[in-house]
């Protein structure tokens, strides 16, 4: 019997799945996935800069996941046509499409609302996260320039270290290529409150997704600076569980380094943090009222030009920075030793562009 006209349309779209590639990598033809994403299907353009890496891969699967992005860019300068190949099968409604270096970085970045960048180098035992700057700033200025080009009033959520150093550097980029609008460049500092609430829930023995802990300062050791005084729901801690949390949160990164001995740092944590808090900024940009999240943003808090705190996310990015409100004195002491390195890091970002 002759199969129907829609019956062999049908094993021609199948067969043609079964040759590679069967996802959108950039340069390959047109199919109906890419006829979906160029409709302009209501939801958030992503892209992951360093999407193949250790906190991309996961990233990007959370990010495939989540009902409010349409079009999801998985760029890297290794592997993303395997991770691509992979994320695309999942079932849900985001179109995926590959891009494998730097002649792609045109095309991962335009059009895109949100960016994040996980790409660099992560830390071994030992190293301390500044020790990542001579590789990860040049990457950071790099993908920058990309986005100042192609998709200047997108959102940028910064994860690659060291956050206190790369955010000025961004900055320093897109001052540079006249794009800079502070509401829109955010360091991922949302780890810390996770671990914060966790850490938090177990001294408290309660569920950590009842618990927030404003971390404000920086993201590297002494920088990070939990306000423990400020811990919802309203609770108190003796001397030893304050200095044992915030020891704790301070180095939590290292941990998991060590734990991981050589294998890098944390990444599934991270992807959920990156997730959780990119969430947030898309909930904010399509209109959501309340959006309260920490980041380290450009800010009048302190003396200091950039800091994380509490901020509100609104349309356009940062709406409001909150003042950092009343501190123990445990937590002055602590924001002095924070603002005294987070100092050093801003400028050591800050001159990495201006003495280029
Ligand atoms: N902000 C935070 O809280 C936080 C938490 C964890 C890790 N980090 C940082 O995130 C970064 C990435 O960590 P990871 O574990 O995923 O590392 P990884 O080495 O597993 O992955 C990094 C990825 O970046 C890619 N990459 C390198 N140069 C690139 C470029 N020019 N353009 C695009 N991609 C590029 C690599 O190919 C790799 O796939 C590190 O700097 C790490 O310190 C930050
Ligand atoms: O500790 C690291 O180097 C990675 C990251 O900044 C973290 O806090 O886990």
């Amino acid at each position: 019997m002759q199969p129907n006209h829609e019956a062999s349309q049908r094993i021609a779209r199948i067969s043609a799945h079964l040759h590679p590639p069967s996802f959108q990598m950039e340069g390959s033809s047109l199919n109906r996935e890419n006829c979906r994403a160029k409709g302009g299907a209501p939801g958030f353009k992503v892209a992951i800069l360093g999407a193949a890496g250790g906190i991309g891969q996961p990233l990007a699967m959370l990010m495939k996941m989540n009902p409010l992005v349409s079009l999801l860019h998985l760029y890297d300068v290794v592997n993303s046509p395997g991770v691509t190949a992979d994320i695309s099968h999942m079932d849900t409604g985001a179109v995926v499409r590959g891009f494998l270096g730097q002649p792609q970085l045109e095309n991962a970045l335009t059009g895109m609302d949100l960016v994040i960048i996980p790409a660099g180098v992560p830390r071994k035992p030992g190293m301390t996260r500044d020790d990542l700057f001579k590789i990860n700033a040049g990457i950071v200025r790099t993908l920058c320039e990309g986005v100042a080009k192609f998709c200047p009033s997108a959102v940028v959520n910064l994860i690659s270290n060291p956050v206190n150093s790369t955010v000025p550097i961004a900055a320093e980029v897109f001052k540079k290529a006249g794009t800079y609008d502070t509401k829109r460049l955010l360091g991922v500092t949302t780890l810390d409150v996770v671990r914060a609430n966790t850490f938090v829930a177990e001294v408290l023995g309660i569920d950590p997704r009842e618990v927030d802990v404003p971390v404000v300062g920086g993201h590297a050791g002494v920088t990070i600076l939990p306000l423990l005084s400020q811990v919802k729901p309203p609770c108190t801690f003796t001397a030893e569980e304050l200095s044992n949390l915030t020891t704790r949160i301070q180095n939590g990164g290292t941990e998991v380094v060590e734990a991981k001995a050589g294998a890098g740092s944390a990444t599934l944590s991270m992807a959920f943090a990156a997730a959780k808090f990119a969430d947030a900024c898309m909930r904010a940009l399509r209109g959501d009222a309340g959006v309260v999240e920490c980041a380290f943003v450009a800010s009048q808090v302190t003396e200091l030009p950039f800091f994380a705190s509490k901020v509100r996310l609104g349309r356009r990015g940062v709406d409001e920075i909150f003042p950092l409100g009343p501190l123990s004195e445990f937590e002055r002491v602590g924001l002095e030793k924070a603002k005294k390195e987070l100092k050093e890091s801003i400028h050591k970002g800050v001159s990495f562009i201006r003495n280029a």
